[in-house]
């Protein structure tokens, strides 16, 4: 596909059950474990000291207005084919798919987690799951025993397919005396554009956890944009609530940019990254570049500028909490997560013996110093080249006053 996104469908790589996940990972099942027991091999982390954007402090679009991107991106994934699970298994990105899903499932049960602390006995627990896409998160809002949740995404055959799931796994609640079941509510719209609270049930609902999974950097496109989402995050958020996200790491995006041959795309055999123009620095808004991911993205994205992002959610009461590297997170989650890791797949068992001179297991090589007598759990170069584009980030909501405007003044500390 060219870089201007028009074209071209979205080619799916899905799995049959009703987990899938759009990231392009799936809740598991416990009883799918298969995986034998691996020790991780660590893999290098990525630095970013490297501020790409000019130094100065306004968050001032500097792009024209929307051009149909959020057309290109809700056709993309509206046509996203479901494949079967062998196709899937086949997949060059199986493991990074796994182990991106095991990334969410540890930062959703993390601020859960803190959430849960924060409450008495019996008290509600509602999630706004903000581009929802299919569904992929809806087992890990049932294992977490929320109580209401609201699915929302641009693309209606997403929705459409989310419900569906969500009906199943009610069904099959419905038969088990223990399961959990929660009710759930769904529909599909741009959160770009779109004051999603308005199209809640009940308007005036307060919100624990906002939950918006590999797809908030789409809203980058222009600041009007941004701030709805960014509003659409905070505005039903109960204070002490939190709003969790992954998005791509555009530090990490300009470092590589920045090294690679031709100044315009970088990436491997798994994905690719291209710019549409050569800002360089890249504007705040509406830094465009084609995204590919083996098989399953080949889509329009926009940078997002981390120091506005932050700013945007102090204007609706969000404190951040969090910014972490999909590496070191991992670092941090790798002894609690290690199970859950295990069972979701995340890591490739590799056998020293059966690598060879293959460069995608260098750092195995490098790591077991000649100890080829057991197995390590890892990623290839290439899987982790591309996971490690992402970082995961928190804020809070905070209390207020009101001023005599009737605008609310936050409390940050
Ligand atoms: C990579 S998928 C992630 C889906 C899901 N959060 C997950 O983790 O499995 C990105 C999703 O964002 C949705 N999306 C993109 N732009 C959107 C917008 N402006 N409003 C609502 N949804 C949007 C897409 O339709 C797609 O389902």
């Amino acid at each position: 596909m060219s870089c201007d996104g028009k074209e071209g469908g979205f080619p799916g790589s899905r799995l049959e059950d009703s987990s899938s996940s759009d990231d392009g990972a799936e809740d598991v099942p416990e009883s799918m474990d298969h995986q034998q027991q691996a020790p991780e091999c660590p893999y290098p982390s990525t630095q970013h000291d490297d501020d790409s954007w000019r130094d100065d402090d306004e968050v001032e679009p500097r792009n024209p207005p929307a051009d149909g991107n959020m057309r290109v991106v809700a056709s993309h994934y509206n046509e996203l084919k479901e494949s079967g699970r062998i196709e899937r298994l086949k997949s060059r990105i199986f493991h990074m798919r796994n182990f991106n899903n095991w990334i969410k499932s540890q930062l959703i049960s993390e601020y859960l987690t803190l959430i849960k602390h924060s409450q008495r006995m019996g008290d509600p627990m509602r999630v706004l799951d903000m581009c929802c896409g299919k569904g992929g998160d809806l087992l890990k809002w049932e294992k977490a025993l929320i109580t209401h949740l609201i699915c929302t995404d641009i693309a209606e055959v997403s929705v459409e397919q989310c419900k569906k799931r969500y009906e199943d796994i009610l069904r099959r609640a419905v038969k088990s005396k223990f399961a959990h079941k929660f009710s759930a509510e769904f529909f599909a719209c741009d959160s770009t554009l779109v004051r999603l609270r308005e199209r809640f049930k009940d308007p005036s609902l307060k919100l624990n956890l906002v939950s918006c999974q590999f797809a908030f950097h789409y809203s980058f496109e222009s600041l009007t944009q941004a701030d709805c989402m960014v509003r659409n995050a905070a505005e039903c958020l109960q204070p002490g609530g939190y709003f969790i996200a992954t998005i791509p790491d555009a530090y990490e995006i300009m470092k590589r940019l920045r090294l690679s041959e031709n100044g315009r795309s970088f990436g491997n055999d798994v994905y690719n990254i291209e710019f549409c123009s050569d800002t360089d620095p890249p504007p705040f808004f509406g830094a465009k570049y084609q995204f590919h991911l083996e098989g399953v993205v080949d889509c329009p994205e926009f940078l997002v500028h981390f120091p506005t992002l932050v700013k945007l959610c102090r204007k609706y009461g969000l404190k951040l909490e969090r910014k972490t590297t999909f590496a070191d997170y991992y670092k941090e989650n790798k002894e609690t997560g290690r199970n859950l890791l295990q069972r979701m797949n995340g890591l490739e068992t590799v056998n020293p013996n059966r690598i060879g001179n293959d460069e995608q297991y260098e750092h195995i090589r490098r790591y077991i110093k000649g100890n080829t007598s057991r197995s390590y759990g890892s990623l290839s170069k290439s899987e982790w080249e591309a996971t490690t584009l992402y970082l995961v980030c928190a804020f809070r909501k905070c209390k207020n006053t009101w001023d005599a405007q009737g605008k609310p003044v936050f409390e940050f500390d």
